[in-house]
């Protein structure tokens, strides 16, 4: 067993987490009607934090099942990578320190050694060994001299210039990449494809995975019709429902797809409790605004603990966030208004000590419930994994074009980033930035983040792009 439990073992009934009216407290200037994305992105890291306790039960998973999965625990490394000093190139070897004279060297070619075999014999002074990449370097061998700068002018000698090679150079030295009885991987790593390599060149066969995300979602609205569903007057396809099973199922987590939900207190009240149960959080979207039809808001202050934001962005500005706490996760078993309750805390289901379900409740405009969820449901959800990769960082691109902006809100504007005939990367806007308008998110490979501050961009200025990468 090459891995190690986690240092400070996870407390198995973590203590209730905050509520939102804390949160609100302990947060300066907060205005839930004008909040900033970095407000918005501080109360978030309150709110949001890795699934963890008795129901965070890890599994041991073969490597390739193992992709995109958060590591639990810290990999020790059983051997070393690579495990002997070894060749970088094809050529001779030999030892080195005769280089210092600076003087032509003539070395007699004692044998070969191939990759996979041990040479065994000694070699004498003023012998080399013909060597391919990655066999074993014998002991006293130090340097390596690729054979298309290798003389070979006389039968089973090689003659070698001064001034090629310095001692020890192409020579791969034993754990020069990984070291056995140190942590190879730390546990949160994300297993991306590099990752299962490494773990690989470790000859480990399975690893010690956090369990996968559930996550629930479904789409709110009368006008919103199900695929199979006739079209009619005065009614839309559900596109949110698809974008976000993309979304979600790119980030790996389990997706419990809810269908739609109509404009009805009981169906959506009946929707999320049935959710709450069986998912870490519910994604919604639609009903966060101020429509008549918005009754998720009455209905989330009736059964959950819940801000209603709205956050100074473009697109995304309203959105939910809270917790649901389904009558099955109540430690009284009583519905009722989520909170904290006298009795004795269960460690049957963590989400009780949590306060609930998280839930997000997303703009129903179909590009800004991307955003949104780009923007902050995503990363809340790789917290929740447990993963602690950083944020993409952003890339800075020149700006082909004037964009209109105006200071106090973050815009996130679609845009095409290439490669300017300088070599430097460039991005223009897909043009009209509708918060509908979804073939301008496929023609985009990223969003031009316009910063709360700024305002108009020049052509010709530097702006931030988040590239969509594999996120889209
Ligand atoms: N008087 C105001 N009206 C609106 C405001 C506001 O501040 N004051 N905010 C606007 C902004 S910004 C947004 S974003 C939207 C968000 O509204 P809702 O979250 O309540 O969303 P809906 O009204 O339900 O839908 C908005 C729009 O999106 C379409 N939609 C909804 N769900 C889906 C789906 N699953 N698939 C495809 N399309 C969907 C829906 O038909 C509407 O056209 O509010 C503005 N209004
Ligand atoms: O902010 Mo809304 O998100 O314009 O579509």
């Amino acid at each position: 067993m090459h891995q190690r439990p986690p240092t400070a073992p996870a407390n198995p009934c973590p203590l209730p987490m905050k509520t939102i009216a804390r949160i609100a407290a302990e947060l300066p200037g907060y205005d839930p009607q004008a909040l900033s994305v970095a407000e918005a992105d501080a109360f978030l890291q309150q709110l949001v934090e890795p699934v963890d306790g008795a129901e965070s039960a890890t599994e041991e998973l073969g490597l390739c099942a193992a992709l995109g999965r958060v590591l639990a625990r810290d990999v020790i490394a059983p051997i070393s990578v690579p495990p002997h000093d070894n060749s970088a190139m094809d050529g001779y070897a030999f030892a080195g320190a005769p280089l210092r004279a600076g003087q032509p060297l003539r070395l007699r070619v004692a044998g070969t050694a191939l990759a996979g075999r041990v040479w065994a014999a000694a070699l004498a002074p003023g012998e080399c060994l013909k060597i391919m990449t990655g066999a074993l370097l014998p002991a006293g061998l130090d340097t390596v001299v690729p054979q298309e700068l290798a003389s070979a002018l006389e039968e089973g000698h090689i003659t070698i210039a001064p001034g090629l090679l310095q001692p020890g150079d192409n020579r791969r030295r034993a754990g020069e990449d990984l070291q056995a009885g140190r942590v190879a991987l730390a546990q949160g790593a994300l297993l991306t494809p590099a990752a299962l390599g490494l773990l690989a060149s470790l000859g480990l066969a399975s690893v010690s995975v956090r369990r996968r995300l559930r996550v629930a979602y479904f789409s709110t609205g009368d006008e919103i019709l199900s695929l199979g569903q006739p079209a009619r007057a005065g009614a839309v396809y559900d596109s949110n429902r698809y974008t976000l099973f993309g979304l979600l199922t790119r980030l790996g987590v389990q997706v419990i797809d809810m269908g739609v939900v109509r404009d009805d207190p009981a169906a959506l009240r009946a929707a999320l409790l049935c959710a709450a149960p069986q998912a870490d959080a519910i994604i919604t979207s639609g009903g966060v605004s101020v429509g008549e039809a918005d009754h998720l808001r009455a209905m989330l202050h009736e059964i959950g603990d819940m801000a209603f934001w709205r956050i100074a962005m473009r697109p995304g500005r309203p959105m939910a966030v809270g917790r649901i706490a389904a009558p099955q996760l109540r430690a009284d078993g009583a519905g009722g208004a989520g909170g904290a309750s006298s009795a004795r805390p269960s460690c049957a289901d963590g989400r009780r000590e949590r306060g609930g379900t998280l839930l997000f409740g997303l703009p129903g405009n179909p590009v800004a419930a991307m955003v949104s969820f780009l923007v902050f449901v995503r990363p809340a959800l790789l917290r929740m994994m447990g993963s602690t990769q950083a944020a993409a960082p952003l890339l800075r691109a020149i700006s082909t074009e004037a964009l209109r902006k105006k200071p106090g809100r973050t815009e996130y504007q679609r845009g095409c980033v290439s490669t300017a005939p300088d070599g430097w990367p460039q991005v223009r806007s897909t043009g009209d930035q509708g918060s509908g308008l979804l073939s301008s998110m496929v023609q985009a490979n990223g969003l031009i983040v316009l910063h709360h501050h700024r305002g108009p961009v020049a052509a010709g200025e530097p702006v931030d792009v988040l590239p969509f990468d594999g996120a889209i």
